[in-house]
């Protein structure tokens, strides 16, 4: 799995890597460009107007191995030189030299930063890179600020948008990439909601530093990526039955709010539970025995919310519980959750209103165990661990809430971070902006449900319900693009498992 490691550690990967493989920075130059160059080619035409934007350390060296392969390859390219002459580093020095005669290369002083019209197609920075130590100003400052108000470009970040820094919240400005190539694993910047308008969408190319030299660097984070969830997934035998499948109960729904609960049980059905039942206030019975035939459904014996009439025994049949979604905050809601969780045995994953009771009523958090998971978004985390300044302390929040109540926790988002009790912290590369929709959340729930239910272990089941889900979110949207709702995300799980070949 690939590892996120911190940027400044990069300069250390660099050399130790280069020394154990006896080549040298520059073979390491070439081979960074030459994956940014791969996936160029099969997203630009020959004949779009490129223009690179080099600094004076390695990101500008990165950006003129660029410039001189991809000028080889036929593309239409100029090359802008900035930076101080005596901060050249030698690697940028030498692709300096390296540049062909008859390539385009331009050094922009401060005049032509604030003068230059450019007549471009593609704007790639390579300004700076992880080695960007201050907010940005003077010239630098001047010319994002120029490349940032250009129309009718696309614009490619090399590494990391110039400006972002690789570990910290932006300060000021920077470069707004609408697609960042980001070299041998996503800086963790890259993970932050505040950084959205710089990153763009977000690809990472291998520049073959196998994962094997990575972990002595490791920080106990990753990136989840489809071929770390194929083998997490189970298989079943030609003989299996429902039971192998297992069964899962859903708990919530409150009048007005069914429809939450029903998307959820329906999600841990396409998932492949066995089973799955519906524990729903008694507005909710008829509606789901009509919408959705294949559950069964309990009667909380109360008309329009949870309470504690419903029925105790037979609770055991069932290998997992979600809960939350649809529930509603009500007097008997909490009255239910509270002894709901002291009663259920099996692992269950907490969502929606059933977090926000736990924020309430804190002292129900110590009956929080190792195989429950929390789907909180990040409004109900808050309400959990209360206000953060930003996603980084978000996240560290996140990493100390798991270890200190032993369960696991899933900050949704768009790269939704799962921390596990023992400090790790996953993030997710699925899913994408059209799953920004009411009930995408209650889906989730469903899907991990599902997956425990099935018997796979509380990690695999957060890894691969947390991964499919945005699978099933992509595929879902292809051709609906915004008009992408939750019941399309559910309808599209049976295509995500082709698409993970997981039988
Ligand atoms: N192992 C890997 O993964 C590989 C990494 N590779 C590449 O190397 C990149 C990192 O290169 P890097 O370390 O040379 O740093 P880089 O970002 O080019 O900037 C350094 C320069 O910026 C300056 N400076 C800083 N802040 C500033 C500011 N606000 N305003 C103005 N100036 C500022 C600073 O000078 P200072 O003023 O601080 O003395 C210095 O001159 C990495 O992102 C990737 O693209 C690949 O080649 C292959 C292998
Ligand atoms: N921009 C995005 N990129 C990827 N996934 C997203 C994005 N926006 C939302 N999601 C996913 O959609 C789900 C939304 O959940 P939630 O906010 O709880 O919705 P609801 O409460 O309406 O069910 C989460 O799993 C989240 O990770
Ligand atoms: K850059």
């Amino acid at each position: 799995m690939l590892e996120i490691i911190s940027g400044t550690a990069v300069k250390k990967l660099d050399t130790d890597f280069i020394a154990e493989k006896g080549i040298t920075s520059h073979r390491l130059m070439e081979n960074a460009a030459q994956a940014f160059c791969d996936w160029f080619e099969s997203n630009y035409h020959r004949n779009d107007k490129v223009g690179i934007f080099c600094g004076p350390g390695n990101n500008g060296g990165d950006g003129l191995a660029i410039g001189r392969l991809l000028w080889r390859k036929g593309y239409d390219v100029i090359v802008f030189l900035l930076g101080e002459e005596g901060k050249v580093s030698a690697d940028c020095r030498l692709n300096r030299e390296l540049l062909p005669d008859k390539l385009p290369a331009i050094s922009m002083s401060a005049d032509d930063i604030a003068h230059m019209e450019f007549d471009l197609d593609v704007v790639i920075d390579a300004i700076l890179g992880v080695g960007v130590n201050r907010p940005l100003g003077g010239d630098f400052l001047g010319m994002i600020t120029k490349l940032n108000a250009l129309t009718h470009v696309s614009r490619v970040a090399v590494d990391i948008p110039t400006g972002v820094p690789s570990d910290e919240c932006l300060e000021g400005d920077a470069f707004k990439a609408d697609i960042t190539v980001s070299f041998q694993y996503p800086k963790f910047s890259l993970m932050f909601p505040e950084h959205a308008g710089y990153v763009g969408i977000l690809h990472v190319v291998s520049i073959g530093i196998g994962n094997k030299f990575m972990r002595q660097f490791s920080q106990n984070k990753f990136y989840l990526q489809l071929k770390d969830v194929v083998s997490r997934h189970l298989n079943f035998s030609r003989f299996a039955h429902k039971g192998d499948f297992g069964r899962v109960l859903l708990v919530g729904g409150s009048y007005g709010s069914i429809g939450a609960i029903r998307m959820c049980a329906e999600a841990s059905l396409r998932t492949g539970s066995g089973l799955a039942a519906c524990l729903v206030p008694t507005c909710g019975v008829q509606v789901l025995q009509v919408g959705l035939p294949e559950v069964q459904v309990i009667s909380s014996n109360s008309d329009r919310s949870l309470s504690l009439a419903y029925p105790k025994e037979g609770l055991d049949r069932y290998d997992a519980a979600g809960i939350g979604p649809g529930m509603g905050t009500t007097a008997d809601a909490k009255e239910f959750l509270l002894d709901f969780i002291k009663t259920f045995k099996g692992p269950k994953v907490l969502d929606a209103d059933a977090i926000n009771i736990l924020a309430q009523d804190k002292e129900m958090q110590e009956y929080l165990g190792e195989e429950d998971v929390l789907t909180p978004h990040v409004k109900e985390f808050e309400r959990l661990v209360g206000g953060c300044q930003n996603h980084k302390q978000r996240l560290a929040k996140a990493r100390e809430y798991s270890r200190q109540y032993g369960c696991v926790l899933v900050l949704k988002g768009a790269h939704t971070c799962i921390s596990f009790p023992d400090g790790t912290q996953y993030f997710n590369s699925s899913g994408n902006k059209h799953m920004a929709t009411g009930g995408a959340g209650d889906v989730l729930t469903g899907m991990i449900t599902s997956f425990l239910g099935q018997g796979y272990g509380v990690k695999n089941a957060v890894l691969c319900g947390v991964y499919q889900h945005g699978l099933a979110g992509e595929i879902a949207s292809e051709d609906k693009r915004r008009g992408t709702i939750a019941s399309d995300i559910i309808k599209a799980i049976p295509k995500s498992y082709l698409a993970l070949d997981v039988d």
